[in-house]
């Protein structure tokens, strides 16, 4: 019998080892395609087939694009996994895979820890408003003339975190080290075990009720756009709000508008609708403290990530399961 193949779309940059020991259960291929029409010609090739599990990484929709209706029904018949290197998979259209009977899993839990310490730095510096005095510094003007604004201590503050999963638990935590106070609001209630005493409340109480909202929940159809003109109006005004999960999440132009009016007083903030472009509206704006996607930028986590993506890639070939199915998969 033909051994199972491994595809990698995109790049291993730190675990080689643990991909180069799947050579003993995989013949481990790559693709020549550069772009998503000379892959899916590739596809169509057969140049692809037996390819039983995918590894891809983010940058890979260079490659490939979205794993859309249009990509997935053109992959080889043999393809019954995909193992995405990031906790956030909103390149993969998990239903459309659902429908063709091909497994999806990401990297949950290695991200928590990073992400939340990148959470809590934006949650900081757009609190003590450390945006404009930076660039004052670098201008060689020290703190400016006029002084910049006084920023906020994070003490006493009520923190909102809106999807309370890995990195929301983990961020609960840290705001806690600085006696933020917090509330959450997630697609189900968690346990009082899970919740650690922090609130449950509704989405609307939470926006109503924060000093400092932080979004950590995935996006797909149900979220694009869960913050525009009408959410940011119920917030507090002076309210700050952070966001490391994905930019279209919030609805930027919306967002612009609400800073200047004043009625948002700060924002920090990892990701964007439209990377790597970002809207003039933020850039300009000294009251936002901006980051080019850091959130798991770092040598630990980035092998952590690789590591736990190649091990669903091993456990599939060998036991025909994923560790990190993804959520909506789940007792399909
Ligand atoms: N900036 C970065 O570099 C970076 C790094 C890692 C993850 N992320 C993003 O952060 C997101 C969260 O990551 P995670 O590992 O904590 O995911 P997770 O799946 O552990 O947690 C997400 C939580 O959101 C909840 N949720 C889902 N839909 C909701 C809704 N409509 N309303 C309220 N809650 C909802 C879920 O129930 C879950 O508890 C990812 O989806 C990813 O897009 C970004």
């Amino acid at each position: 019998m033909a051994r199972p193949k491994a595809l990698l779309l995109g790049l291993i940059e730190h675990a080689h080892e643990s991909w180069n020991a799947l050579s003993s259960i995989a013949e481990l291929v790559t693709p020549q395609a550069r772009n998503r029409a000379e892959f899916i010609e590739e596809c169509r090739s057969g140049r692809l087939n037996g390819v039983v599990a995918i590894y891809r990484t983010f940058d890979s929709l260079e490659i490939t694009g979205r794993f859309d209706e249009e990509l997935v029904k053109v992959l080889p018949a043999s393809v019954k996994f995909v193992c995405h290197n990031g906790a956030g998979y909103d390149q993969v259209d998990v239903p459309v895979c659902s429908g063709r009977g091909i497994k999806v899993s990401n990297t949950p839990n290695a991200v928590n820890d990073c992400t939340a310490d990148v959470n809590m730095f934006l949650i900081l510096g757009a609190l003590r408003r450390f945006n404009p005095p930076m660039n004052t510094l670098r201008n060689g003007k020290w703190r400016g003339n006029p002084l910049p604004p006084l920023g906020h201590d994070p003490e006493g503050k009520t923190l909102g975190i809106v999807g309370m999963g890995g990195i929301g638990k983990n961020l609960k935590k840290k705001a806690e080290a600085f006696s933020m106070k917090i509330i959450y609001h997630n697609r189900n209630k968690l346990s009082e075990d899970l919740a650690g005493g922090a609130n449950y409340v509704g989405f609307e109480e939470l926006l109503r009720t924060s000093d400092v909202i932080s979004l950590n929940l995935p996006l797909n159809t149900h979220t694009r756009h869960k913050i525009s003109t009408r959410e940011l109006e119920m917030m507090k005004p002076g309210v700050v709000l952070v966001n490391t999960a994905r930019g279209a999440i919030i609805d930027e132009a919306a967002l612009v508008q609400a800073l200047d009016s004043g009625h948002v007083a700060s924002v920090g903030l990892d990701v964007y609708e439209e990377e790597p472009k970002v809207h003039p509206g933020l850039i300009n704006n000294p009251n936002v403290i901006l980051l080019p996607h850091m959130g798991t930028w770092t040598s630990e986590t980035q092998k952590a990530m690789e590591e736990c993506n190649i091990l669903n890639v091993k456990t599939a070939l060998e036991t025909g399961a994923l560790r990190n199915m993804v959520p909506e998969q789940v007792g399909l």
